[in-house]
C-alpha cells in the first residue's frame, strides 16, 4: 500500500512494554495486547501467514496470532488463536520478546513467543496464505510489526543481509 499516512510509528528503543509506552499515542489510548506465535521447524524455517481480507493491513505477511480475550494469558490466547486460525494444537510456548507498535488503528503490545512443537496439519481457516520462510523472506509486503522479528532472527543467525524486500523496491 502506498498510503504513508497509514504507516505506523514504532517506538524505539527499547521496544519493550513499560509504563511509558502507554503514552505513545496519547495519555488515554488503550493498549491492545496481542499474542503472536513464531512457529519454528527443526530446519529453522518459520511460518508466516497473510492477513485475511477484511482486516487492517489485509494481504500483509505476519506471524499468526491475535488479541487476548478478557482474562486470558498470552499462552492461553496463543493456544486458542493458533487453533482457530491454523487448526493446530501447539505444545510449549517460549516467550521471546515484547514490542509496542503504534498503528493508526490501534496501539498494540505484541508478545512474541516461539513455538517448536505442534500437532495437526496446517489449515488456513481464515482463507489466509502461508509460507515457511528462511532469511531473507521471499514474501511481501511484510507487516511493519513483523520486521523487527526478522531482525531478531538475523541477529540470532548471524545473517547480515536485508531480511526482506521493501514494497516498491526493485
Ligand atoms: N497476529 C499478528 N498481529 C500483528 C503482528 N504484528 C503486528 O503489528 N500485529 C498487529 O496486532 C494486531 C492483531 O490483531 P489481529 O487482527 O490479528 O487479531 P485478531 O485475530 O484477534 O483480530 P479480530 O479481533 O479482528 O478477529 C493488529 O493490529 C496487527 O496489525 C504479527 O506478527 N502477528
Amino acid at each position: 500500500m502506498s498510503d504513508t499516512a497509514g504507516q505506523p510509528h514504532q517506538a524505539k528503543p527499547p521496544l519493550v512494554a513499560d509504563a511509558h509506552a502507554e503514552r505513545a499515542g496519547g495519555p488515554n489510548r488503550p493498549v491492545t495486547e496481542v499474542a503472536v506465535g513464531v512457529l519454528v521447524r527443526p530446519d529453522g524455517a518459520f511460518l508466516l501467514t497473510s492477513r485475511p481480507v477484511g482486516k487492517a493491513y489485509a494481504g500483509y505477511w505476519e506471524f499468526p496470532g491475535g488479541k487476548l480475550e478478557t482474562g486470558e494469558s498470552v499462552e492461553q490466547a496463543l493456544h486458542r488463536e493458533l487453533h482457530e486460525e491454523l487448526g493446530i494444537a501447539i505444545g510449549a510456548v517460549t516467550p521471546w520478546r515484547v514490542e509496542m507498535v503504534d498503528y493508526p488503528h490501534a496501539l498494540v503490545r505484541l508478545h512474541f513467543c516461539k513455538v517448536f512443537a505442534w500437532s495437526g496439519e496446517l489449515q488456513m481457516r481464515e482463507a489466509q496464505s502461508f509460507a515457511w520462510e528462511q532469511l531473507p523472506v521471499q514474501v511481501q509486503p511484510v507487516l511493519p510489526g513483523t520486521v523487527p522479528v526478522l531482525e531478531w532472527f538475523a541477529a540470532e543467525r548471524g545473517f547480515a543481509d536485508a531480511t526482506h524486500t521493501t514494497v516498491g523496491a526493485s
